[in-house]
Formats: C-alpha cells, sequence, structure tokens
C-alpha cells in the first residue's frame, strides 16, 4: 500500500457557494450601483485633478460587528454630507485583516470570532453589509487580501487597498491589475518606498494568472492594467513617513520612474507609531502640508469606530465591548468628526484653488 503523498497536512475541503450565485441571492440594486459608479468615478477624478477635494478612506480597522458598522455608516453618511464640497469621505469596510503572526482574520474569515470559520457565512454578511452600506449613498473600501473573495464583493467597492505585508507580492500586483476601482498600494513594514513603486509599475500592465471566473471554475484571468495605482505611505520600521521631507522624497521618487504624483497618507499604523490617539495630530500636519502648497497628497487613511481604543476578542462574546475593534485601536467619533469637520474648514478655500 503506498503512502499518502498529497494533502498530508490538509484537514479537510468544502465547496463554496459560486460567486454567480451568491450575485443571485443579493444582486446589485440601482440605488448601489449608483454609489459604486460615483464611488469609484469620484475618485478617479481626484487622482486625475479633475476634482479638487481629497478623498479620506476612514473607519474602524475592521469589521466584527455589523450593528455597529451600520451605526457608524449612519454617522459618517451625516458627516460625509456637511464636507462633501471639500472632503470625499469613503468608509473603510476592511472585512480580511493581514497578520504579522497568528490572529483573527477578519469576518470572512471567521465571521463568529470563535475558529468556526463559516466562510460561507462571512461571504453572506459581508456582501449584506456592502449592499446596505451601497444603498445608504456610502462608497466602500477594502483590503484585497485573498485573491478570490473580488468576485464575491469586489462590485461593491469603490476603492482597495494592498496591505504593507503584500505589496510586494506579485499575486496581489496581479490582483490589482484587473480591479475595476482605482488601489492603494501601501509602502512596506519596513517603510520601503521601493516595493509600493514597483507595484505601480507592476499594476499598470497587463497580466495573465490563475483565478476563479464568476461559476467557480478554475480560469486563465487576462487583465488589461489598473491605470489607478498609488502609493499609501504608512510609515515603517518605527519611523512615520508623512512629514513634508518624506513626502517630497516620495514625489522624487515617483517622478524618476514616470508614475503620477498621487500620494495618500496613512494617518494610522507606523505613522501614529500605533498610537490611535496621535491620527488627528498626522492629519494636521498632512492638511498644514497641502494649505503650504503641496500638490501630490490626495488622499488620507484614518481608522475610526465608533469608541476609543481595542479589545482583544473575549472567549465569552457577550463581553465585547460595542463600537471597539478588535484589531488595531482607533479614534472615537467624537474625535474623527471634530477631525473631518476642521480639515474642511481648513480645506475648503484653498482646494479649489489648488491646481
Ligand atoms: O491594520 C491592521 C494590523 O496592523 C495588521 O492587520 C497587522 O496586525 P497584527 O500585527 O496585529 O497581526
Ligand atoms: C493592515 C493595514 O495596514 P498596513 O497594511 O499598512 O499594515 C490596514 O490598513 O488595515
Amino acid at each position: 500500500m503506498p503512502t499518502k503523498i498529497n494533502n498530508l497536512n490538509v484537514e479537510s475541503q468544502e465547496v463554496l457557494i459560486t460567486p454567480s450565485d451568491l450575485h443571485k441571492e443579493m444582486p446589485l440594486t440601482l440605488a448601489a450601483r449608483h454609489t459604486v459608479e460615483t464611488g469609484r468615478e469620484t475618485i478617479r477624478n481626484i487622482l486625475d485633478r479633475k476634482d479638487h477635494r481629497i478623498f479620506v478612506v476612514i473607519g474602524p480597522c475592521s469589521i466584527h460587528d455589523v450593528d455597529a458598522a451600520l451605526d457608524y455608516a449612519k454617522r459618517l453618511k451625516r458627516l460625509s454630507e456637511q464636507v462633501s464640497d471639500t472632503v470625499y469621505l469613503v468608509m473603510r469596510v476592511y472585512f480580511e485583516k493581514p497578520r504579522t503572526t497568528v490572529g483573527w482574520k477578519g469576518l470572512i474569515n471567521d465571521p463568529y470570532m470563535d475558529d468556526s470559520f463559516k466562510i460561507q457565512d462571512g461571504l453572506h454578511i459581508g456582501r449584506k453589509l456592502l449592499l446596505d452600506l451601497a444603498e445608504m449613498g456610502i462608497p466602500t473600501s477594502t483590503e484585497a487580501l485573498d485573491p478570490i473573495s473580488p468576485q464575491y464583493l469586489q462590485d461593491l467597492i469603490s476603492w482597495s487597498a494592498i496591505g504593507a505585508r503584500t505589496t510586494e507580492s506579485q499575486t496581489h500586483r496581479e490582483m490589482a491589475s484587473g480591479l475595476s476601482c482605482a488601489v492603494g498600494f501601501k509602502n512596506g513594514t519596513d517603510g520601503g518606498l521601493d516595493v509600493a513603486v514597483n507595484a505601480l509599475k507592476s499594476v499598470s500592465s497587463p497580466h495573465s494568472f490563475l483565478g476563479i471566473n464568476g461559476e467557480g471554475q478554475v480560469s486563465i484571468i487576462k487583465t488589461k492594467g489598473n491605470g489607478y495605482g498609488h502609493v499609501v505611505l504608512r510609515g515603517g520600521n518605527g519611523k512615520p513617513n508623512y512629514d513634508s521631507v518624506s513626502i517630497a522624497q516620495c514625489e522624487a521618487t515617483l517622478d524618476k520612474a514616470k508614475l503620477a504624483p498621487n500620494i495618500m497618507v496613512d494617518c494610522s499604523h507606523a505613522n501614529s507609531n500605533k498610537d490611535a490617539s496621535l491620527q488627528p495630530l498626522v492629519a494636521a500636519n498632512v492638511v498644514n502640508q497641502i494649505l503650504e502648497g503641496n500638490q501630490s497628497i490626495v488622499g488620507l487613511m484614518i481608522e475610526s469606530h465608533i469608541n476609543f481604543g481595542n479589545q482583544n476578542i473575549p472567549s465569552d462574546l457577550s463581553q465585547l465591548k460595542y463600537g471597539v475593534s478588535v484589531t488595531d485601536a482607533c479614534i472615537d467619533w467624537q474625535t474623527t468628526e471634530k477631525m473631518i469637520l476642521d480639515m474642511h474648514d481648513k480645506l475648503k478655500d484653498i482646494l479649489p484653488n489648488r491646481n
């Protein structure tokens, strides 16, 4: 009897609903389609300088509680209306978390946060939330981490990130080259910009790679290349990179590589030394750079939730604190509102005359 040669480390396999069946169960409504089309177009126009505003990707580090996400979204919608002439708000709806080692990998992977890994439920819950948000008129963003999940969810997304841990990955560059929205590439976790610049060169090119189609069949995916890649500065190696010198260095690097001078600053992660309460200071610094004539900063990212901080996932989930992140710490709603209103007040006169 020959010994087993395959799947030695695989415990089980389970066939999932196909992307097209999930779409049939939860189709894109007209109102949702309008939100996504408007969201994507607005961001493209900001990157092309046809729209004078800046866009701000803002919201929880990760979504674990759909009710809290909807509560946050209602607040964001009201705030959005107050600042929409200057700042275009895009909600962070992050379902897939890249972990430095191990940990909860997000709502799609483990929606009940109990290691039951009900991915089929995660896809349903995630799509339903994205649909509800799109119907409310809220443009959404996510981290495109898993190369299969875009088939299920990306029709509802207006902006995507490729994270610091995957910017150098060919798989993620290939995937991003086929995404229908603009994509921000983070600098590496060590603060290095080269990986993001190389990613931008790669993502704008056509690629052919293995993927799945709507019917779930393994397919050769041929992409045309995505012309709307840009860099996201998030700091690294214990050092921030949002200061005017780092921004000037980034501009020079983009110029040398003949890439569009489009920079987003992530106010969180290493740019705030992982201290969420420092995010308003980072944002204020970036806003001042724009006031002083910077032309390349087109967007910001902010990790914000209803309540401040973060919490470990308790074994008894009834102990979870409402509206508090279970991944990175976030600023609370009051601080969020003040930060965005301040940004609006400072930028409202200058942005229309920026370029
Ligand atoms: O933004 C989220 C986190 O910084 C990222 O997922 C890494 O988290 P970890 O270092 O806690 O695993
Ligand atoms: C994981 C994230 O960021 P980074 O890739 O910069 O660590 C994030 O924005 O959720």
